[in-house]
């Protein structure tokens, strides 16, 4: 497997050895690799980089695969996801290995010598002095590590991971091939999916065998089966093919329809359970029409885990559907290919079904500018390599219409909204979706929400990025969308804060083709500017819906601020005055003759005397006086900014799928639109 064999060594090596003669370096030879192989050995194109990233990445696939599944068969989806930790002693037993105790402790790892024992005991006094100081002095305390809790390095974590969906089910003979052969699986096809390689199951396959050599094990129904297909295999790595163990139909007594899957990995909770925990929360926002039920058991208690995201609507995406190829978007194998598959004899025919956007009349205008060796006749598999090469130029060249987004399955404005509204609780929240657009020949659509406020929200820029309504959680850096919002949105114009209003940026991105950068499904290039113009536009617009809510709350905070001002000295106020307005009146009484008063003052020193004006009628009057004021300079602030009648404030509709009958009706401030 290894073609750096070891036992090969280099001339610079052999110089060093005792030998004076070098050794002759071998011939090398020639060697074919599976892919099984290749994704073994390169296990980290496809996110199984570490024991931590294989757990995130084995939930991830078994999570999109369950979703797709159900959603294929338009069912709102019931996704149960365990990950069960297996101790070491319980895993032994689970393969037949007996637990052995350590005789020759100086072999292992962690093995601490006494030297090392003193030095780490004498550091840990150290820390609890400065601790022990600065709790007395009342600072913040961290929580000592103690250096024995720290593993060896060959300690390793082990799980079981099982996801239960109630989706489509395998017919029973194809599961071996979808689960034992690197590189085959049912979304091939031009379709918006969350799967597309036929890998991810696969590797979480390899990697189970790789890191525990335990098989994986699946049960299955379809709808109408009165059996549940159960088969455990594991891989055969060199010629990839599956390695079945059992395979067999047992009674369906509960009438389930959907699949199983179990397989135990090595892993690590402690260092993966927050990206897990997010993208399963990440997913329930952009999923909102699925139940997620998601569990961590454990012998510790403490560290159990039980989460319910719950559905909150029943409206589900339309199930995206398979297109034809544009001709802007294929190349000279994929021409080949279609050739080859298509059932069409002539190449009028040929050019009009298997591609979109040609028509009978743009098929032969497009043949006759290939040349004279052309015709609408021609037999399509008599197609020479040159003349394929000669189509391939001229759809390169030519013009055609853009495909359109209908093959398309967006999550929708009223899903992204209700899942951003139910996993986070936004003081404000405003989504936008823009219409389909073109890149290399293949239809996207982006959709946008932007919050403000919420739970679990950091301040600053929370950016939740999805493609086929897969959240991405990493390489989050270089993706077009965290450029976008950070860079290229000028917050301040939308009254928001960048760095103290916690604000939420969702952007989900579905296309036929996900222009993913890097190695694994992880983020979105910044590169293609048809993505980033649609991108930046959609969050434009969410904030500009934004503006005008939080300009309004600001107006109301600022009118009732200068309310609580004034309000504020009506005590103070009024307790002065009144304090005078005794004094005087007593005075008045005593001195009626000597002073001279007012015929108005006396009358009000009067009824201070007779206890008609007392401390809370005026503390009454002066509060009425201050709603007055404050009324009337409202409506002097909006008549300087130019506001005359009631205000106006745009609204936002969405409709919930995109229908082409309808009737509209004009009014000079409104267009209401009605369907049919
Ligand atoms: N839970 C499931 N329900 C029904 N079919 C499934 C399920 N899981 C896997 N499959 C089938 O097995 C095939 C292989 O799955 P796998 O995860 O290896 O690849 P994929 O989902 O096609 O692509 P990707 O590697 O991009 O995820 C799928 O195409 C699907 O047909």
């Amino acid at each position: 497997m290894d073609s750096g064999d070891s036992s090969e060594e280099s001339p610079i090596q052999a110089k060093k050895g005792k030998s004076k003669t070098p050794r002759k370096p071998k011939a090398s030879v020639l060697k074919q690799k599976s892919p099984a192989e290749f994704f073994a050995e390169n296990k980290n194109i496809a996110g199984f980089d570490n024991p931590g990233k294989s757990l995130y990445t084995t939930v991830r696939e078994l999570v999109e695969n369950a979703l797709d599944s159900a959603e294929s068969i338009a069912e709102l989806p019931l996704v149960e996801v365990t990950i069960e930790e297996i101790n070491k002693s319980k895993f032994n037993s689970m393969i037949g290995l007996i637990d052995r105790e350590r005789i020759d402790e100086a072999l292992y790892g962690d093995f601490e010598t006494d030297k090392a024992r003193e030095k780490r005991l004498a550091k840990e006094a150290r820390l609890q002095e400065v601790q022990a100081k600065n709790a007395a002095l009342g600072k913040k305390v961290k929580e000592p590590t103690s250096a024995k809790a720290v593993k060896g390095r060959g300690e390793a974590s082990f799980y079981r991971v099982t996801c239960k969906d109630n989706g489509r089910g395998m017919p029973h003979d194809d599961i071996p091939n979808m689960f034992g052969r690197v590189l085959s699986g049912t979304k091939y096809g031009l379709k918006q999916t969350r799967g597309k390689f036929g890998l991810g199951a696969k590797m979480a396959l390899i990697w189970s065998k790789m890191s525990t050599g335990l098989p994986i094990e699946i049960s299955s129904s379809m709808k109408g089966q009165n059996y549940t297909s159960f088969c455990r295999l594991d891989i055969d790595i060199h010629r990839n093919i599956p390695h079945i163990h059992l395979h067999e139909k047992r009674d369906d007594k509960e009438q389930w329809h959907g699949a199983e899957i179990q397989v135990v990995i090595e892993g690590n909770w402690t260092t993966y359970r927050s990206k897990i925990l997010h993208y399963m929360r990440q997913m329930a926002v952009i999923t909102p029409y699925a139940q997620f039920m998601f569990r961590f058991v454990s012998d510790t208690s403490d560290k159990t885990v039980s989460i319910r995201f719950t559905r909150r609507t029943d409206v589900m995406p339309a199930v995206p559907l398979e297109t034809k190829y544009h001709p802007s978007a294929v190349d000279l194998l994929l021409i080949k290919r279609l050739i080859g598959e298509t059932t069409k004899q002539n190449l009028l025919q040929f050019l009009q079904h298997e591609f979109v956007n040609i028509g009978k009349s743009h098929a032969e205008r497009l043949i006759g500018e290939m040349g004279p060796d052309f015709s609408p006749k021609t037999l399509v598999k008599s197609l020479t390599p040159q003349q394929i090469v000669r189509i391939h130029q001229l759809f390169r060249q030519a013009k055609f219409d853009d495909p359109s987004g209908d093959c398309l399955s967006p999550a929708g404005e009223y899903n992204l909204r209700l899942g951003i509204i139910k996993e986070l609780h936004p003081d404000m929240v405003a989504t936008y979706t823009a219409s389909a657009q073109v890149f290399e020949g293949h239809p996207f659509i982006v959709e946008a929400g932007v919050s403000l406020g919420g739970k679990d929200v950091k301040q600053g820029l929370n950016i939740f990025r999805f493609a086929n309504r897969i959240p991405l959680l990493f390489e989050q850096g270089a993706d077009v969308v965290t450029r976008t919002a950070m860079k290229r949105i000028n917050w301040n114009i939308y009254k928001i804060n960048q760095t103290q209003d916690k604000i939420g940026v969702f952007v989900s991105i579905v296309s036929t083709k996900i222009p993913f950068k890097g190695t694994g499904k992880e983020y979105i290039g910044d590169d293609i500017s048809e993505i980033a113009t649609a991108v930046k536009t959609s969050i434009r617009q969410c904030c500009a819906q934004l503006k005008s809510k939080i300009v309004k709350k600001i107006q109301a905070r600022e009118q009732q601020e200068r309310k609580r001002n004034l309000s504020k000295y009506i005590g103070d106020a009024t307790g002065a005055i009144y304090e005078i307005l005794k004094e005087s009146s007593q005075l008045h009484v005593k001195k009626k003759k000597l002073m001279e008063v007012k015929d108005e003052d006396a009358e009000i020193l009067q009824k201070v005397s007779s206890r008609i004006i007392t401390k809370e009628i005026l503390s009454e009057k002066l509060a009425q006086h201050v709603e007055q004021v404050d009324y009337e300079m409202a409506m002097e602030y909006a008549t300087q900014s130019g506001v005359r009648e009631e205000p106006r404030e745009n609204i936002y509709l969405q409709a919930l799928e995109p229908q082409k009958n309808f009737t509209d009706f004009h009014s000079p401030v409104f267009v209401f639109r009605l369907f049919q």
